[in-house]
């Protein structure tokens, strides 16, 4: 009876919500224009189902959607409404060509006490931090100054591979080590040792595997802390822990600056990171500098955006290059045939940063890499600054826009074979080049990094990352399939989508006689 209480409650209580927020938005609405179509979705209890699904859940079910309704789909999630647009012309025409209507962002903090890039709503703010991490990081002079860095991860990880060539090794955990390795000396400066790094690493992929159950807090704020206090204490305590860890570093670095700065001129070993370009911001309406808590969060976001995407992306590359060997073999031959050509010049045998270029056929392997297995399956959610159409459609300014990226690189319409890997897709017919704008400026076909003002701003170093470990792991070792244990492309949904049974490959050290 009770049961059936609260079930007969909560359905008219989701009914009133339901009619309350369709008057909101069809008023909010200026034109007679409609809402793209879609299912009908029960506000509340609808929340919580659509919150409880994973990515991939959803984005089943959307595939199926799109054959009745079309490209773009309208689910009223409870709360928020919420479009999925799943066509490339479509996303081009919103993300680059109405770029500035469609750069928005869902403020997910109504304090504005996060001030982070991704979930910046757009404007100053955003803008300043932008501009800060791509002109003050990730200008190319900059990502140059990190190639002994690069150096060393990559000896740190072909010694930890040398050492482990038992079937059983995850290979993932060493490419997510060596990811973390770098990213926490280009964020923080300094070389951490073993500890400190697994440190830094458990805590964050602790809080990155959390953010699924997370997401109901976000969702209703302050019923949120009531309702989940126990969720609520262990998201608490994890800020709390991260603070710990991430503030003795910012103030390690201030005070090596200075006593380097007081003994003359600093070193050449002294290359700027992250940190110290956010020590020299300032906010431009507040007259005053970052404090150390807002360094903490950009900081926890630059490890978080560029470590685990990588890594992931590198798994999977690695992973279609055991299972086809004549891929694999291909490469092999390109790589040495670049590398020989240098033999008189280098005793060393590690395929340098600077050879790179020389590899269309590796750049195609990632780029299909990244067609085939995108870290991520939908876009950062975005949000117009003022409502606009879209495909005949009304876009109110209130809801929520998401991009299908992983199915466009699936479509059909546009890839021949979607689901095979063939990296010569990627190659200039009747010549050995490649030449595929990844930004999606001239139009998308695929858009692994997004499009237009909020591409990730990190796709050239993510590029360069993946080019220079995937070029000396093929380089150093030859990669063979686990007997009884074949490569399954099986995924699962968890910051980034993984591969559900991790890579495990036998891995042969090669003799490089050229
Ligand atoms: C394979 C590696 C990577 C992939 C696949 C990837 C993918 C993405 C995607 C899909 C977005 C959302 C774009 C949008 O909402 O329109 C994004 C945003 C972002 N990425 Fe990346 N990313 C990678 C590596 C990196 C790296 C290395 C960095 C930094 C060093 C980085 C920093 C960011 C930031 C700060 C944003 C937010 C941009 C904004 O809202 O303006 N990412 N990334």
């Amino acid at each position: 009876m009770e049961t059936w209480f609260i079930i007969v409650v909560t359905l008219c209580i989701s009914f009133f919500l339901k009619s309350i927020f369709d008057i909101i938005i069809s008023s909010n609405s200026k034109s007679k224009k409609k809402l793209p179509p879609g299912p009908y979705t029960w506000p509340v209890i609808g929340t919580f189902l659509w919150a409880r699904r994973g990515i991939i859940d959803v984005e089943r079910i959307l595939v199926d959607l799109k054959a009745k309704y079309g490209p773009m789909i309208t689910l009223n999630m409870g709360t928020r409404t919420t479009i999925f647009v799943s066509s490339h012309s479509l996303a081009y025409q919103a993300l680059v060509q109405k770029g500035s209507v469609f750069s928005d962002r869902e403020s997910v903090d109504s304090n504005n006490e996060t001030r982070v890039i991704n979930s910046a709503p757009y404007g100053s703010t955003w803008r300043l931090l932008r501009r800060n991490l791509t002109s003050e990081m990730l200008h190319p002079s900059r990502i140059k100054s990190y190639s002994k860095a690069r150096a060393w991860v990559l000896d740190i990880l072909l010694k930890q591979l040398r050492g482990k060539q038992d079937d059983s090794v995850k290979l993932v955990d060493h490419f997510q080590y060596a990811m973390f390795c770098l990213l926490v000396l280009m964020c923080f400066g300094d070389k951490l040792d073993e500890p400190q790094i697994k440190k830094i690493e458990n805590m964050l992929v602790k809080f990155l595997l959390g953010l699924r159950r997370f997401k109901v807090l976000a969702i209703f704020p302050r019923l949120g802390k009531l309702i989940f206090g126990k969720l609520w204490k262990e998201f608490y305590e994890l800020g709390q822990e991260q603070e710990k860890t991430y503030l003795p570093l910012i103030e390690a670095r201030i005070k090596a600056k200075e006593q380097k700065t007081e003994h003359g001129e600093l070193e050449d070993e002294f290359v700027t990171c992250y940190v110290d370009t956010l020590l020299n911001l300032e906010w431009p309406d507040e007259k005053r500098k970052l404090n150390h808590r807002e360094i903490v969060g950009l900081c926890i976001e630059f490890l978080t955006a560029a470590t685990d995407t990588t890594s992931t992306a590198l798994q999977w590359i690695m992973a279609n290059l055991v299972k086809n060997p004549t891929i694999q073999d291909k490469l092999y031959q390109e790589i040495a045939s670049v590398v020989g050509e240098k033999k008189s010049e280098s005793t060393e045998e590690v395929v340098k940063e600077e050879d790179l270029q020389k590899m269309p056929y590796l750049k195609a392997v990632i780029l299909e890499g990244l067609r085939r297995h995108p870290p991520g399956h939908i876009l950062f959610p975005h949000k117009v600054t003022e409502e606009v159409e879209l495909n005949g459609y009304v876009i109110p300014k209130n809801v929520t826009i998401n991009f299908m990226l992983a199915d466009m690189a699936l479509d059909p319409n546009v890839w021949e074979d979607p689901l095979e890997f063939k990296p010569e897709r990627f190659l200039v017919e009747g010549s050995d080049k490649e030449s595929f704008d990844i930004t999606g400026s001239r139009e998308i076909k695929m858009m692994p990094f997004g499009a237009g003002r909020r591409i990730c701003p990190g796709y050239a170093l993510a590029m360069l990352h993946l080019e220079y470990f995937v070029a000396n792991l093929i380089w150093h070792f030859q990669w063979n399939p686990v007997e009884g244990y074949g490569v399954d492309l099986s995924e699962k949904q968890e910051f980034t989508v993984v591969m559900k049974n991790p890579l495990r490959a036998r891995i042969c050290p090669r003799v490089n006689t050229l």
